[in-house]
Protein backbone atom coordinates (compact mmCIF):
# COMPACT_ATOMS: atom_id res chain seq x y z
CA UNK A 1 0.00 0.00 0.00
CA UNK A 2 1.27 3.79 -0.44
CA UNK A 3 1.63 5.56 2.77
CA UNK A 4 -0.23 8.49 0.91
CA UNK A 5 -3.39 9.75 0.03
CA UNK A 6 -2.80 10.47 -3.26
CA UNK A 7 -5.90 11.56 -4.68
CA UNK A 8 -6.28 14.46 -1.94
CA UNK A 9 -2.78 15.10 -2.95
CA UNK A 10 -3.38 15.34 -6.67
CA UNK A 11 -6.31 17.96 -5.92
CA UNK A 12 -3.24 20.17 -5.36
CA UNK A 13 -2.53 20.05 -8.62
CA UNK A 14 -4.75 21.40 -11.06
CA UNK A 15 -3.18 20.46 -14.05
CA UNK A 16 -3.00 16.86 -13.44
CA UNK A 17 -7.07 17.43 -14.16
CA UNK A 18 -5.91 17.98 -18.10
CA UNK A 19 -6.30 16.10 -20.92
CA UNK A 20 -4.36 15.56 -23.86
CA UNK A 21 -4.98 14.83 -28.10
CA UNK A 22 -8.59 14.01 -28.35
CA UNK A 23 -9.64 14.37 -24.52
CA UNK A 24 -7.20 11.46 -23.71
CA UNK A 25 -6.47 12.24 -19.55
CA UNK A 26 -3.01 13.08 -18.97
CA UNK A 27 -0.69 10.78 -17.57
CA UNK A 28 2.74 12.81 -16.06
CA UNK A 29 5.51 11.05 -16.26
CA UNK A 30 8.33 13.35 -16.75
CA UNK A 31 9.06 14.36 -12.76
CA UNK A 32 12.97 13.81 -12.99
CA UNK A 33 12.79 16.68 -16.07
CA UNK A 34 10.35 19.29 -13.75
CA UNK A 35 7.72 18.89 -11.42
CA UNK A 36 4.01 19.55 -11.02
CA UNK A 37 3.87 22.53 -8.60
CA UNK A 38 1.06 22.39 -5.81
CA UNK A 39 -1.02 25.59 -5.51
CA UNK A 40 0.51 26.42 -2.17
CA UNK A 41 3.81 27.22 -4.06
CA UNK A 42 1.73 29.10 -6.87
CA UNK A 43 -0.09 31.18 -4.14
CA UNK A 44 3.18 32.22 -2.58
CA UNK A 45 4.64 33.83 -5.83
CA UNK A 46 1.12 35.33 -6.51
CA UNK A 47 1.13 36.60 -2.72
CA UNK A 48 4.35 37.72 -3.39
CA UNK A 49 3.57 39.97 -6.03
CA UNK A 50 0.35 41.04 -4.82
CA UNK A 51 1.35 41.89 -1.62
CA UNK A 52 5.26 42.87 -0.85
CA UNK A 53 6.79 42.69 -4.11
CA UNK A 54 9.97 44.88 -3.87
CA UNK A 55 14.18 44.60 -4.75
CA UNK A 56 15.69 43.03 -1.47
CA UNK A 57 18.65 43.47 0.47
CA UNK A 58 17.54 45.89 2.89
CA UNK A 59 15.90 49.23 1.07
CA UNK A 60 14.43 51.35 3.88
CA UNK A 61 10.72 51.35 2.95
CA UNK A 62 8.66 48.85 4.46
CA UNK A 63 8.23 46.70 1.24
CA UNK A 64 11.55 45.72 0.61
CA UNK A 65 11.93 45.34 4.22
CA UNK A 66 9.33 42.47 3.74
CA UNK A 67 10.40 41.16 0.73
CA UNK A 68 14.49 41.27 1.97
CA UNK A 69 13.25 39.00 5.45
CA UNK A 70 10.94 36.63 3.35
CA UNK A 71 14.54 36.05 0.52
CA UNK A 72 16.73 35.70 3.67
CA UNK A 73 14.58 33.23 5.62
CA UNK A 74 14.01 31.08 2.62
CA UNK A 75 17.73 30.48 2.69
CA UNK A 76 17.36 29.48 6.37
CA UNK A 77 14.58 27.55 5.87
CA UNK A 78 16.38 25.33 2.51
CA UNK A 79 19.46 25.28 4.59
CA UNK A 80 17.20 23.17 7.34
CA UNK A 81 15.79 21.20 4.96
CA UNK A 82 18.83 19.88 3.46
CA UNK A 83 20.47 19.18 7.04
CA UNK A 84 22.67 22.29 6.73
CA UNK A 85 23.30 23.71 10.32
CA UNK A 86 24.88 26.88 8.63
CA UNK A 87 21.44 28.16 7.51
CA UNK A 88 21.70 30.88 5.17
CA UNK A 89 25.39 31.53 5.18
CA UNK A 90 25.80 28.07 3.70
CA UNK A 91 23.04 27.80 1.31
CA UNK A 92 23.49 30.14 -2.06
CA UNK A 93 20.54 30.52 -4.42
CA UNK A 94 21.15 29.91 -7.57
CA UNK A 95 19.24 29.50 -11.02
CA UNK A 96 19.30 26.31 -10.87
CA UNK A 97 22.03 22.78 -10.39
CA UNK A 98 23.65 23.75 -13.64
CA UNK A 99 24.36 27.20 -12.67
CA UNK A 100 25.84 26.00 -8.89
CA UNK A 101 27.73 23.47 -11.07
CA UNK A 102 29.07 26.07 -12.48
CA UNK A 103 29.33 28.35 -9.51
CA UNK A 104 31.73 26.32 -7.96
CA UNK A 105 33.71 25.24 -10.89
CA UNK A 106 34.86 28.48 -11.62
CA UNK A 107 35.12 30.16 -8.36
CA UNK A 108 36.65 26.89 -6.56
CA UNK A 109 38.26 24.89 -9.83
CA UNK A 110 39.70 27.68 -11.65
CA UNK A 111 41.78 28.87 -8.37
CA UNK A 112 42.17 25.46 -6.79
CA UNK A 113 42.91 23.11 -10.27
CA UNK A 114 46.19 23.24 -12.00
CA UNK A 115 48.69 20.95 -13.90
CA UNK A 116 48.79 17.22 -11.99
CA UNK A 117 45.12 17.45 -10.14
CA UNK A 118 42.62 15.17 -11.20
CA UNK A 119 38.43 15.73 -11.01
CA UNK A 120 37.37 12.42 -10.63
CA UNK A 121 33.42 12.61 -12.11
CA UNK A 122 31.91 8.85 -12.86
CA UNK A 123 30.17 7.59 -16.55
CA UNK A 124 26.79 8.03 -15.34
CA UNK A 125 27.47 12.14 -14.18
CA UNK A 126 24.73 14.41 -16.61
CA UNK A 127 26.15 16.73 -18.47
CA UNK A 128 25.55 20.03 -15.76
CA UNK A 129 28.50 17.98 -13.73
CA UNK A 130 30.07 15.78 -16.51
CA UNK A 131 31.01 19.16 -18.80
CA UNK A 132 31.30 21.78 -16.57
CA UNK A 133 34.03 20.01 -14.82
CA UNK A 134 35.80 18.56 -17.83
CA UNK A 135 35.72 22.15 -19.57
CA UNK A 136 37.46 23.77 -16.26
CA UNK A 137 39.83 21.09 -16.24
CA UNK A 138 40.95 21.71 -19.73
CA UNK A 139 41.07 25.36 -19.09
CA UNK A 140 43.50 24.71 -15.58
CA UNK A 141 45.53 21.98 -16.98
CA UNK A 142 44.04 19.51 -14.90
CA UNK A 143 42.64 15.75 -15.43
CA UNK A 144 39.31 14.16 -15.16
CA UNK A 145 38.91 10.44 -14.40
CA UNK A 146 35.53 8.56 -14.73
CA UNK A 147 34.73 6.03 -12.20
CA UNK A 148 33.38 2.58 -13.88
CA UNK A 149 29.35 1.90 -13.61
CA UNK A 150 28.80 -1.78 -13.55
CA UNK A 151 26.44 -3.41 -15.75
CA UNK A 152 23.99 -3.16 -13.20
CA UNK A 153 24.02 0.36 -13.19
CA UNK A 154 25.91 0.81 -10.27
CA UNK A 155 29.50 2.11 -9.30
CA UNK A 156 32.51 0.08 -9.45
CA UNK A 157 33.61 1.28 -6.09
CA UNK A 158 36.68 -1.22 -6.50
CA UNK A 159 37.43 1.18 -9.52
CA UNK A 160 36.77 4.36 -7.56
CA UNK A 161 39.20 3.09 -4.93
CA UNK A 162 41.86 3.25 -7.84
CA UNK A 163 40.73 6.40 -9.14
CA UNK A 164 40.54 8.55 -5.73
CA UNK A 165 44.21 9.24 -4.64
CA UNK A 166 46.67 11.80 -3.42
CA UNK A 167 46.39 13.57 -6.96
CA UNK A 168 42.69 13.71 -6.45
CA UNK A 169 41.40 17.39 -6.11
CA UNK A 170 37.70 16.63 -6.30
CA UNK A 171 35.13 14.01 -6.94
CA UNK A 172 32.24 15.05 -8.06
CA UNK A 173 28.99 12.58 -7.84
CA UNK A 174 25.41 12.40 -9.00
CA UNK A 175 23.49 11.05 -5.54
CA UNK A 176 20.78 9.42 -7.41
CA UNK A 177 21.43 8.92 -11.46
CA UNK A 178 18.28 10.83 -13.44
CA UNK A 179 18.97 8.03 -15.96
CA UNK A 180 19.60 4.74 -14.19
CA UNK A 181 17.70 4.88 -11.11
CA UNK A 182 20.77 4.41 -9.15
CA UNK A 183 21.80 6.33 -5.88
CA UNK A 184 25.33 6.29 -4.76
CA UNK A 185 27.23 5.85 -2.07
CA UNK A 186 28.34 9.66 -1.69
CA UNK A 187 28.82 8.97 1.83
CA UNK A 188 31.41 6.30 1.47
CA UNK A 189 32.92 8.51 -1.44
CA UNK A 190 32.87 11.82 0.75
CA UNK A 191 35.40 9.68 3.41
CA UNK A 192 37.51 8.89 -0.04
CA UNK A 193 37.59 12.39 -0.91
CA UNK A 194 39.01 13.23 2.34
CA UNK A 195 41.12 11.16 3.13
CA UNK A 196 42.89 12.93 0.23
CA UNK A 197 42.40 15.93 1.42
CA UNK A 198 40.18 16.45 -2.18
CA UNK A 199 36.39 18.20 -2.17
CA UNK A 200 33.33 16.32 -2.61
CA UNK A 201 30.74 17.95 -4.81
CA UNK A 202 26.91 16.12 -4.90
CA UNK A 203 24.46 16.61 -7.70
CA UNK A 204 21.69 16.27 -5.47
CA UNK A 205 18.65 16.93 -8.36
CA UNK A 206 17.50 13.63 -8.36
CA UNK A 207 17.52 13.52 -4.35
CA UNK A 208 16.56 16.59 -2.61
CA UNK A 209 12.85 16.28 -4.07
CA UNK A 210 12.47 12.50 -3.23
CA UNK A 211 14.25 11.13 0.08
CA UNK A 212 15.58 13.07 3.07
CA UNK A 213 18.92 14.60 2.28
CA UNK A 214 21.60 15.46 5.29
CA UNK A 215 24.37 16.97 4.19
CA UNK A 216 26.10 16.88 7.12
CA UNK A 217 25.85 13.45 7.45
CA UNK A 218 27.23 12.33 4.37
CA UNK A 219 29.46 14.92 4.66
CA UNK A 220 29.66 16.96 1.32
CA UNK A 221 31.65 19.69 0.54
CA UNK A 222 29.08 21.23 -2.24
CA UNK A 223 25.72 19.89 -2.45
CA UNK A 224 23.41 21.27 -5.37
CA UNK A 225 19.80 20.68 -6.31
CA UNK A 226 16.90 22.58 -8.31
CA UNK A 227 13.87 23.46 -7.05
CA UNK A 228 11.46 22.97 -10.43
CA UNK A 229 12.26 19.45 -9.08
CA UNK A 230 10.68 19.51 -5.63
CA UNK A 231 7.38 20.93 -6.68
CA UNK A 232 9.21 24.90 -6.28
CA UNK A 233 8.91 27.12 -9.50
CA UNK A 234 11.98 27.05 -12.12
CA UNK A 235 14.54 29.78 -12.06
CA UNK A 236 16.08 28.74 -8.57
CA UNK A 237 18.15 25.90 -7.46
CA UNK A 238 20.23 25.79 -4.30
CA UNK A 239 23.90 25.44 -3.16
CA UNK A 240 24.87 24.03 0.06
CA UNK A 241 28.53 24.37 0.93
CA UNK A 242 30.29 24.29 4.14
CA UNK A 243 31.37 27.92 5.30
CA UNK A 244 34.54 27.84 5.41
CA UNK A 245 35.18 27.07 1.58
CA UNK A 246 32.34 29.56 0.60
CA UNK A 247 34.32 32.06 2.94
CA UNK A 248 37.72 31.13 1.24
CA UNK A 249 36.55 31.19 -2.35
CA UNK A 250 36.10 34.46 -4.42
CA UNK A 251 33.01 35.38 -6.30
CA UNK A 252 33.09 34.56 -10.00
CA UNK A 253 30.07 36.79 -11.09
CA UNK A 254 30.41 40.41 -10.13
CA UNK A 255 28.35 43.63 -9.50
CA UNK A 256 25.28 45.00 -7.17
CA UNK A 257 24.49 43.20 -3.84
CA UNK A 258 27.37 40.93 -3.68
CA UNK A 259 30.01 43.78 -2.52
CA UNK A 260 30.62 45.89 0.79
CA UNK A 261 32.62 48.47 -0.15
CA UNK A 262 33.67 49.73 -3.97
CA UNK A 263 35.97 52.36 -5.10
CA UNK A 264 37.67 52.95 -8.53
CA UNK A 265 40.62 51.03 -7.51
CA UNK A 266 39.11 47.64 -6.12
CA UNK A 267 36.36 46.29 -4.16
CA UNK A 268 35.35 43.93 -1.38
CA UNK A 269 32.57 41.63 -1.01
CA UNK A 270 29.50 41.03 0.93
CA UNK A 271 28.73 38.51 3.69
CA UNK A 272 28.12 34.86 2.48
CA UNK A 273 25.66 33.85 0.74
CA UNK A 274 24.94 37.18 -0.83
CA UNK A 275 28.46 37.67 -1.71
CA UNK A 276 27.72 34.77 -4.63
CA UNK A 277 24.28 36.27 -5.70
CA UNK A 278 25.27 38.82 -7.57
CA UNK A 279 22.55 41.74 -8.81
CA UNK A 280 18.87 41.60 -8.31
CA UNK A 281 18.32 38.13 -7.26
CA UNK A 282 16.11 35.06 -7.48
CA UNK A 283 13.32 36.26 -5.09
CA UNK A 284 9.75 35.45 -6.02
CA UNK A 285 11.17 31.96 -7.01
CA UNK A 286 13.54 31.69 -3.61
CA UNK A 287 10.39 32.54 -1.34
CA UNK A 288 8.35 30.04 -3.53
CA UNK A 289 10.98 27.45 -2.77
CA UNK A 290 10.78 28.10 0.63
CA UNK A 291 7.21 27.29 0.11
CA UNK A 292 7.88 23.85 -1.76
CA UNK A 293 10.33 22.55 1.01
CA UNK A 294 7.01 23.18 3.31
CA UNK A 295 5.15 21.53 1.34
CA UNK A 296 7.24 18.50 1.03
CA UNK A 297 7.87 18.87 4.79
CA UNK A 298 4.09 18.52 5.57
CA UNK A 299 4.32 15.14 3.62
CA UNK A 300 7.26 13.71 4.74
CA UNK A 301 9.98 13.03 2.09
CA UNK A 302 10.62 9.28 3.99
CA UNK A 303 6.74 8.82 2.72
CA UNK A 304 7.52 10.38 -0.67
CA UNK A 305 10.47 8.00 -0.89
CA UNK A 306 8.26 4.73 -0.30
CA UNK A 307 5.32 6.00 -2.44
CA UNK A 308 7.89 6.08 -5.31
CA UNK A 309 9.19 2.99 -4.28
CA UNK A 310 5.37 1.74 -4.61
CA UNK A 311 5.11 3.08 -7.98
CA UNK A 312 8.36 2.19 -9.42
CA UNK A 313 8.45 -1.34 -8.39
CA UNK A 314 5.19 -1.90 -10.06
CA UNK A 315 5.94 0.06 -13.62
CA UNK A 316 9.20 -2.48 -13.37
CA UNK A 317 7.69 -5.29 -13.15
CA UNK A 318 4.69 -4.40 -15.26
CA UNK A 319 7.45 -3.27 -17.92
CA UNK A 320 9.28 -6.48 -17.48
CA UNK A 321 6.40 -8.65 -18.81
CA UNK A 322 6.40 -7.23 -22.09
CA UNK A 323 8.57 -9.20 -24.46
CA UNK A 324 11.59 -7.14 -25.55
CA UNK A 325 11.66 -4.43 -23.18
CA UNK A 326 15.22 -3.85 -21.61
CA UNK A 327 14.72 -2.24 -18.44
CA UNK A 328 18.57 -0.42 -17.76
CA UNK A 329 19.84 0.59 -13.84
CA UNK A 330 19.77 -1.79 -10.32
CA UNK A 331 17.19 -4.52 -10.24
CA UNK A 332 13.93 -4.11 -8.54
CA UNK A 333 14.90 -4.74 -4.60
CA UNK A 334 17.49 -2.53 -4.42
CA UNK A 335 17.44 1.16 -3.35
CA UNK A 336 16.96 3.43 -6.92
CA UNK A 337 15.11 6.79 -7.56
CA UNK A 338 11.90 7.14 -8.62
CA UNK A 339 11.85 6.08 -12.48
CA UNK A 340 12.73 3.23 -14.97
CA UNK A 341 14.54 3.89 -18.09
CA UNK A 342 13.98 1.33 -21.13
CA UNK A 343 13.93 0.68 -24.91
CA UNK A 344 11.57 -1.75 -26.55
CA UNK A 345 13.21 -4.04 -29.12
CA UNK A 346 13.31 -2.74 -32.65
CA UNK A 347 11.47 0.64 -31.79
CA UNK A 348 13.30 3.98 -31.67
CA UNK A 349 12.90 6.00 -28.35
CA UNK A 350 11.70 8.89 -29.35
CA UNK A 351 8.77 6.92 -32.05
CA UNK A 352 8.16 4.86 -28.55
CA UNK A 353 7.44 8.52 -26.57
CA UNK A 354 4.98 9.48 -29.39
CA UNK A 355 2.80 6.77 -29.35
CA UNK A 356 2.75 7.35 -25.46
CA UNK A 357 2.01 10.42 -26.07
CA UNK A 358 -1.03 9.55 -27.97
CA UNK A 359 -1.90 7.92 -25.12
CA UNK A 360 -1.31 10.71 -22.73
CA UNK A 361 1.72 9.31 -21.06
CA UNK A 362 4.07 12.08 -20.36
CA UNK A 363 7.25 10.87 -20.82
CA UNK A 364 11.02 11.45 -21.96
CA UNK A 365 12.95 9.64 -24.80
CA UNK A 366 16.50 10.97 -25.57
CA UNK A 367 19.88 10.85 -23.43
CA UNK A 368 18.44 12.55 -20.24
CA UNK A 369 21.68 15.02 -20.67
CA UNK A 370 23.93 12.25 -20.07
CA UNK A 371 25.12 11.39 -24.10
CA UNK A 372 28.64 9.37 -22.68
CA UNK A 373 26.62 7.19 -20.25
CA UNK A 374 24.47 6.51 -23.38
CA UNK A 375 27.76 5.80 -25.51
CA UNK A 376 29.13 3.71 -23.04
CA UNK A 377 25.47 1.44 -22.62
CA UNK A 378 25.89 1.39 -26.75
CA UNK A 379 22.18 2.77 -27.09
CA UNK A 380 21.01 6.32 -28.67
CA UNK A 381 18.74 6.79 -26.71
CA UNK A 382 16.45 5.49 -23.67
CA UNK A 383 12.80 6.03 -22.76
CA UNK A 384 12.43 7.67 -19.02
CA UNK A 385 9.29 7.35 -16.94
CA UNK A 386 10.08 9.23 -13.43
CA UNK A 387 7.21 9.43 -10.67
CA UNK A 388 6.32 12.12 -8.07
CA UNK A 389 4.41 12.14 -5.13
CA UNK A 390 1.20 12.45 -6.99
CA UNK A 391 1.56 9.54 -9.81
CA UNK A 392 -0.71 6.11 -9.46
CA UNK A 393 0.26 2.35 -10.33
CA UNK A 394 -3.49 3.06 -12.10
CA UNK A 395 -1.76 5.38 -14.47
CA UNK A 396 1.36 2.88 -14.85
CA UNK A 397 -1.36 0.66 -16.92
CA UNK A 398 -1.67 3.78 -19.48
CA UNK A 399 1.99 3.23 -19.72
CA UNK A 400 1.77 -0.50 -20.02
CA UNK A 401 -0.70 -0.24 -23.22
CA UNK A 402 1.15 2.35 -25.23
CA UNK A 403 3.89 0.36 -25.14
CA UNK A 404 2.31 -2.65 -25.65
CA UNK A 405 0.50 -0.31 -29.07
CA UNK A 406 3.88 0.71 -30.28
CA UNK A 407 5.41 -2.57 -29.56
CA UNK A 408 1.75 -3.95 -32.25
CA UNK A 409 2.85 -0.84 -34.77
CA UNK A 410 6.40 -0.79 -35.27
CA UNK A 411 8.32 -4.28 -33.97
C1 LIG B 1 21.10 14.51 -12.11
C2 LIG B 1 20.84 15.86 -12.69
N1 LIG B 1 21.77 16.83 -12.50
C3 LIG B 1 21.59 18.07 -13.00
C4 LIG B 1 20.44 18.40 -13.71
C5 LIG B 1 20.28 19.81 -14.22
O1 LIG B 1 19.21 20.42 -13.55
P1 LIG B 1 18.79 21.91 -14.04
O2 LIG B 1 17.65 22.32 -13.14
O3 LIG B 1 18.36 21.76 -15.49
O4 LIG B 1 20.03 22.74 -13.90
C6 LIG B 1 19.46 17.41 -13.92
C7 LIG B 1 18.22 17.71 -14.72
N2 LIG B 1 17.88 16.60 -15.57
C8 LIG B 1 16.74 16.75 -16.44
C9 LIG B 1 17.07 17.60 -17.62
S1 LIG B 1 18.25 16.85 -18.66
C10 LIG B 1 16.28 15.35 -16.88
O5 LIG B 1 15.30 15.28 -17.64
O6 LIG B 1 16.87 14.36 -16.40
C11 LIG B 1 19.66 16.14 -13.39
O7 LIG B 1 18.73 15.16 -13.56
Amino acid sequence: ESPLDVQRLREDFPVLEREVGEGTPLVYFDNAATTQTPKQVVEAITEYYYEYNSNVHRGIHQLSQEASVAYEEAHDRLAEFVGASGEREEMVFTKNTTEAENLVAYAWGLNELGEGDEVVLTEMEHHASLVTWQQIAKKTGADVRYIRVDDEGKLDMEHAKELVGPDTAMVSVVHVSNVLGTVNPVSELADMAHEHDARIFVDGAQAVPNRPVDVEAIDADFYAFSGHKMAGPTGVGGLYGKKHLLEEMEPYQYGGEMIRKVDFEDATWNDLPWKFEAGTPVISQGIALHAAADYLDEIGLDRISEHEEYVTEYAYERLSEIEGIEIYGPPLGEDRGGLVSFNLDGVHAHDLSSILNDYGVAIRAGDHCTQPLHQKMDIPASVRASFYLYNTRAEVEALVEGVEAAKNIFA
